[in-house]
């Protein structure tokens, strides 16, 4: 319960700018250790910039950002219990295979643990299939399948559920619930409060929430009775126009 009080994420006062365009602005909020913590927000509000931030794959114009009680400026070391799942999962021109023996060698794990844990797994029917070749659902399973070989204590989880059927979307949500009540540490992004319904309404979750709009926090904070009015109130807007003739 004591570690519940750690800030194992830190974003701080994070901003990004593209083409003049302030995509984020000072950007803060953090993460407490053992929690499920959700970040929402609409299309283009700055999430995937947010998390592609934390772990460095996109530099920012200003603020700190630490994973892992580490500066992921001036710690290289900050991933070592990080797993990300990305939104849009970008793989080589390799078989499921040979990508996964390259992820367990990079990451220490023996060859025979790796073709074993695959051989077991629904993937095994894509084994000599190119990655590239997978569709959007099996792409995700497979971004699942590399974090399961080497079982973060930390995850970044950008729009986890996408593209996922409804079987493997209970299967994800009871993976998710496993990890945190052991311990881990989980952020997911998404558009959809409902997602995180199940785990807000668990009691035996430590569950928090983040709200972005527009590059900026409009809500930080530990679950509370007004979360969907909060929602609500930020996001829902009556008309977007998008099918209008
Ligand atoms: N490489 C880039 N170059 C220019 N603008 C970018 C780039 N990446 C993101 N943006 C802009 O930054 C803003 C935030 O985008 P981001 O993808 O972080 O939002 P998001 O909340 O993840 O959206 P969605 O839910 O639709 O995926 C958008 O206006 C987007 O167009």
């Amino acid at each position: 319960m004591e570690n519940l009080n750690k800030k194992i994420i830190e974003i701080k006062q994070t901003t990004k700018i593209y083409h003049s365009k302030r995509v984020l602005n000072k950007v803060t909020f953090s993460v407490r250790q053992g929690t499920i913590h959700g970040f929402i927000g609409p299309n283009g509000a700055g999430k995937s910039t947010t998390l592609n931030i934390s772990t460095r794959l996109v530099l920012p114009n200003g603020g700190e950002q630490y994973i892992d009680f580490k500066s992921v400026r001036n710690n290289p070391n900050f991933n070592q219990r990080l797993g990300y799942v990305t939104a849009e999962p970008k793989f080589p021109n390799l078989t499921v295979e040979t990508h996964v023996l390259d992820c367990g060698y990079l990451r220490g794990i023996s060859e025979e643990k790796v073709l074993q844990k695959l051989t077991n797994s629904p993937l095994n029917q894509f084994r000599y299939q190119n990655c590239l070749s997978l569709s959007t659902g099996w792409k995700k399973i497979l971004q699942f399948f590399i974090l399961s070989l080497y079982q973060p204590k930390i995850y970044l989880m950008d729009e986890p559920f996408n593209g996922l059927d409804p079987s493997f979307r209970h299967e994800l949500f009871n993976e998710l619930e496993r990890i945190a009540k052991k311990g881990g540490t989980i952020l997911i992004s998404t558009h959809i409060l409902s997602d995180l319904q199940k785990f807000a309404d668990n009691e035996e979750l430590e569950f928090d929430m983040t709200m972005i709009k527009n590059g900026e926090i409009v809500y930080t904070g530990t679950k509370t009775a007004d979360i969907e009015k909060t929602y609500e109130k930020y996001f829902i807007e009556k008309k977007r126009g998008l099918f209008e003739l």
